[in-house]
C-alpha cells in the first residue's frame, strides 16, 4: 500500500499527559436496549452510546415494533407488541447479529436480517441451531451465515439446548437475554473448548438480575433461566472502558501519565482488567474517586498473558508488546479469528507491513519488539485495529491509519479524542 491515502497519526512530542472521558459501553448499551425492549414497561437510558453499533440496535428494535425516544440526551425505550415483517441490517455488529434473532423469534412475522459483507463471515449456525431447537423456525439456506430471516410466532417455546459457545460468548448471552420471555425460560448447556469472555457472560447475568429475572449460574457452562417478565428499569450506561484501552496506553509507550473519569468502583466490564494488565507491562496505575490513572513508568515489559476472558482489548495490546523491550505472548485468543476481521491475522500482517516480527500460533500472537517504520496501518473495518494504529503511531513516524472513520463502529469521536489528548 502506499503513503498519503489514510489519516495520518498524531506524533507524540513528548510524554502524553491528560484526561479523557470515553462515551458510554457498547456491550452495556446494548444490553439495555434489548431488555428494556421487551420489559414490563417504558426505560429511560442515560449516557447510552451514540455509535453505529448502537444505532443499528435501535433501528433493529423500533423495525419490530418498539418505541424509542431521545430528549435531552435521556433515551426512553417503549416495549410494543413485536411484529414483522420486518428487515434488520446488522452492521458488521456482533451484538446485534447475535442478541436480536432471540427477540425476533417473538415477534409476529418474518424478520430479515442481514448486514455488511464482512458481517456474511462471521459464524451465526451455533445460535441459529440453538434457536431452532428451542422452536423458532429460521430459514439460512443452509448456510449457518447471514442473510437468515426468522419467522416468529408470538411466543417461543424455550426449554433445554446444549450449544458449543467456544467461538463466541454472545451465542450465550443472546439466548440469556431474551430467555426469561420464552414460555419455559431457557436451560442452556455449553460442550466444548471454554467459552470465551466470562465478564460478558457475567454482564448478561447482572442486568438480567438487575431487572429481577432469576438465572442460575451456579453449575459451569450451564445457565438457567426462569421464565417472567423483565422488569422495566431506568440505568445509567458505564464509560466503555475496553475503549479507554487507546488512551491509557498512550500513557504506557510515552511514559505520559492519562487519567480516564468515570472509571467505575464495581463492573462486570472487560476494560477493568486494563489495571491488572498495564501494570504487568511495567506502568503504574491508581484509581481513586472514578479516576483511574496510568502512568508510564518509561519502562515496557514483555508480557505472556491469556486473554481469554478480555480479547476484545487484544489489538491494542498487541500495540504495546510490538514496543515492550521484550517478547510477548498473548493466549487464548483463537476466537478473535471471528471478530470483526480475523484480528489474529490482521495484526500479523500489519505489525510485519512496518518491520514488527508477530506470527500466529493456534490460539493467539507471538510478538518480538523490533524498530518499526513508516507506513500504511490496514484497518479491515475494525475499530481497535484503528485504536492499535493510532498507539503505534505515538512514537512510529509517518504512520498512517486506512479508514479511521471505522471507529465510528463503536465511538464516533475517536479522532477528536485522541487528537486532543496527544497533539
Ligand atoms: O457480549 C458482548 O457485548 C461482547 C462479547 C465479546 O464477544 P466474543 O465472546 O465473541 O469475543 C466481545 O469480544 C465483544 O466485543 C462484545
Ligand atoms: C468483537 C467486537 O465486537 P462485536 O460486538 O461486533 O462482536 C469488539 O468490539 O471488539
Amino acid at each position: 500500500m502506499g503513503t498519503q491515502q489514510g489519516w495520518p497519526a498524531p506524533r507524540a512530542e513528548g510524554p502524553v499527559e491528560g484526561r479523557v472521558t470515553v462515551p458510554g459501553s457498547k456491550s452495556i448499551s446494548n444490553r439495555a436496549l434489548i431488555l428494556a425492549a421487551i420489559s414490563d414497561g417504558p426505560s429511560t437510558l442515560s449516557g447510552l452510546l451514540a455509535a453505529r453499533d448502537t444505532s443499528l440496535m435501535r433501528s433493529a428494535l423500533v423495525a419490530l415494533g418498539v418505541g424509542i425516544t431521545e430528549q435531552d440526551g435521556l433515551v426512553t425505550v417503549t416495549p410494543g407488541s413485536l411484529k414483522g415483517p420486518a428487515s434488520v441490517d446488522c452492521g458488521l455488529a456482533g451484538t446485534v447479529m447475535r442478541f436480536v434473532p432471540p427477540v425476533a423469534a417473538l415477534a409476529d412475522g418474518e424478520v430479515a436480517f442481514d448486514g455488511d459483507e464482512y458481517a456474511r463471515e462471521r459464524p451465526m449456525d451455533v445460535i441459529l441451531g440453538a434457536l431452532r431447537t428451542l422452536g423458532v423456525r429460521i430459514e439460512d439456506h443452509g448456510t449457518g451465515r447471514m442473510p437468515y430471516s426468522v419467522s416468529g410466532a408470538g411466543s417461543v417455546r424455550g426449554g433445554k439446548v446444549t450449544l458449543d459457545a467456544s467461538g463466541s460468548s454472545q451465542f450465550v448471552s443472546a439466548l440469556l437475554l431474551a430467555g426469561a420471555r420464552y414460555d419455559e425460560g431457557v436451560d442452556l448447556r455449553h460442550d466444548g473448548k471454554p467459552v470465551p469472555s466470562q465478564p460478558h457472560l457475567d454482564m448478561s447475568v447482572g442486568m438480567l438480575r438487575e431487572r429481577g429475572v432469576h438465572v442460575d449460574d451456579s453449575e459451569p457452562n450451564r445457565w438457567v433461566v426462569a421464565p417472567g417478565p423483565i422488569r422495566a428499569l431506568d440505568s445509567a450506561i458505564e464509560p466503555d472502558l475496553s475503549n479507554a484501552a487507546p488512551f491509557l496506553a498512550a500513557a504506557v509507550i510515552t511514559g505520559g501519565s492519562v487519567t480516564v473519569t468515570g472509571w467505575p468502583s464495581a463492573t462486570t466490564q472487560p476494560g477493568d482488567h486494563l489495571r491488572e494488565i498495564f501494570t504487568r507491562f511495567g506502568a503504574e496505575v491508581s484509581l481513586s474517586g472514578g479516576d483511574l490513572t496510568v502512568r508510564g513508568t518509561g519502562r515496557i515489559q514483555g508480557v505472556d498473558l491469556d486473554l481469554g476472558e478480555v480479547g476484545e482489548l487484544s489489538p491494542v495490546l498487541a500495540a504495546v508488546a510490538a514496543l515492550a523491550d521484550g517478547p510477548s505472548y498473548l493466549r487464548g485468543i483463537a476466537h478473535l479469528r471471528n471478530h470483526e476481521t480475523d484480528r489474529l491475522a490482521a495484526l500479523e500482517t500489519e505489525l510485519n507491513a512496518l518491520g514488527g516480527d508477530v506470527n500466529q500460533t493456534d490460539d493467539g500472537l507471538e510478538i518480538r519488539p523490533k524498530p518499526l517504520h513508516s507506513g500504511l496501518f490496514g484497518t479491515y473495518h475494525d475499530h481497535r485495529m484503528a485504536h492499535a494504529a493510532a498507539v503505534l503511531g505515538l512514537v512510529v513516524a509517518g504512520l498512517e491509519i486506512e479508514n479511521i472513520a471505522t471507529t465510528a463502529k463503536t465511538m464516533p469521536e475517536f479522532p477528536d479524542l485522541w487528537s486532543a489528548l496527544v497533539g
